[in-house]
């Protein structure tokens, strides 16, 4: 007997792409009570959904298992709006994108069959809201969420007031400029700009990242970052100076110890790199790394297992490296002082942050944002022209960091007074020779 030859699977029988992850929405939204009221409304139409705070989180939750929709909100906390839907639109060309305003985000045709679902449940609770499609209440988590007020050119948040005279906030509008920087990372220069693009980029996978630039430019910033908005954020960031801890100590401190591993190793302890489980490891100037802990490093990157010092058992870690160095690594590597193998492990992904003489137009907003965090608890302080002036000119050899430590400096210096004038602005040397 011939036996049967099988049947050619019919076109017909392939899934169509909204069925992986079907009646599955992921709602995209920093207000909280506004992802309540949806999912209830879509709970009832037999919608399962999972909510998302922001836009890394939404595509971390996409990258976890599929779903037919995403709701996205027309304000993020991280992501710029048509940033992240041309990004989305990259990776998930099948999933269906609906915006939680009514407002249209996308230039494709529906890819779900059952979209009037979700616009029938943002609808009700919309009219629950009030009769506005593109009007949403102020909530406080959204107040709180809203970027400082020298974004004003950035985010048009202005409130409005509704007929009922209740106060409303409208959603960024189609002409805002789009906003690229993360809330803490403040500088507009496309350099800067370019770091909050790649942070926002990367943050959500656990893929290595590297950042170069010189002292105090915000590499741990980023770093803090790149863990905040990545679905680790939950779990611990370990933070471990390579350069601030002997050669002799520094396996043991990444690594853990058993007891009497080492002279003086009087008790064990679990290493930097175990107590980052689940989280993000940053190893701060990587390139001071000794050659012998790098090729320890290199095995743990490759194997995911480290071994305690003093014990064989290996240990199973899962954590995300994020590596910085204010030297060009790849100059080391290439001349043996750093292994190159380790160097293309941990420059997975390159983030650049630039020295503060590269971006002086971005010092009045630095200032700004300095003299309000040193204005909560006391008297607010203004600074006159002149002192500006002096600040725009000197050179930064310490970036950010010397810019803060100055105004701090001045702003002690300016006692009572509630404007800093010039003379309270000392520089470096200068500071100590009075
Ligand atoms: N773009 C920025 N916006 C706001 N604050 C910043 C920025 N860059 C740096 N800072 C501030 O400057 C200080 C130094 O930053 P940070 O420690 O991240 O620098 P770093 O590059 O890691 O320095 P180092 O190489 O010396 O470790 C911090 O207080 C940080 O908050």
């Amino acid at each position: 007997m011939a036996t049967p030859t099988p049947t050619p699977t019919p076109m017909s029988s392939v899934r169509p792409l909204h069925a992986i992850g079907a009646r599955t929405a992921i709602l995209a939204s920093a207000d909280a009570s506004f992802r309540e009221r949806v999912r209830e409304a879509l709970t009832g139409l037999r919608w399962q959904v999972r909510e998302a705070a922001g836009g890394a989180e939404a595509l971390a939750c996409l990258d976890a298992s599929p779903a037919e929709t995403v709701i996205l909100d027309s304000w993020l906390p991280d992501l710029e709006i048509r940033e992240f839907i041309t990004e989305f639109e990259r990776l998930h060309p099948g999933v269906d994108l609906v915006s939680a305003d009514g407002v249209s985000v996308s230039n494709t045709p529906a890819r779900s069959p059952r979209r009037n679902e979700i616009l029938y449940a943002l609808r009700r609770v919309q009219d629950a809201d009030g009769p506005l499609w593109d009007f949403e209440p102020i909530s406080s988590a959204r107040e709180a969420e809203k970027p400082a007020a020298t974004d004003g050119a950035i985010w048009n948040t202005a409130p409005l007031l509704s007929e009922a005279g209740k106060a409303k906030v409208r959603t960024p509008q189609k002409t805002a400029q789009p906003s690229l920087r993360l809330p803490e990372l403040i500088g507009a220069n496309p350099a800067m700009l370019e770091v909050s693009r790649r942070v926002r980029l990367v943050a959500a996978r656990s893929t290595a990242v590297l950042i170069e630039g010189p002292t105090g430019t915000g590499k741990e910033l980023v770093a803090r970052a790149l863990h905040r908005l990545s679905p680790r954020a939950g779990r611990s960031f370990v933070a471990l100076n390579c350069a601030a801890i002997p050669e002799a100590l520094l396996e043991a401190e990444l690594f853990g110890h058993t007891r009497g591993a080492f002279t003086g190793a009087v008790q064990g302890r679990v290493g930097r790199i175990e107590a980052a489980d689940g989280g993000t490891l940053f190893l701060d100037e990587i390139g001071e790394m000794p050659l012998p802990l790098q090729a320890k490093m290199l095995r743990f990157l490759e194997s995911g297992e480290l071994q305690r010092v003093g014990e064989n058992e290996p240990v199973r870690v899962d954590v995300r490296i994020v590596a910085a160095t204010h030297r060009r690594l790849h100059e080391l590597a290439a001349r043996s002082a750093f292994r190159a193998d380790l160097y293309y492990r941990l420059a997975v992904f390159l983030i650049r942050t630039p020295p503060l003489s590269e971006h002086p137009e971005d010092i009045p907003q630095m200032v700004e944002h300095f003299m309000e965090r040193m204005a909560s608890g006391s008297p607010a302080k203004s600074i006159s022209g002149s002192a500006m002036q002096r600040l725009k000119e000197h050179a930064w050899p310490g970036n950010v960091r010397e810019l803060e430590h100055t105004l701090e400096r001045a702003w002690i210096l300016a006692e009572e007074r509630s404007q800093i004038d010039a003379g309270d602005v000392e520089f470096g040397e200068s500071a100590h020779a009075h």
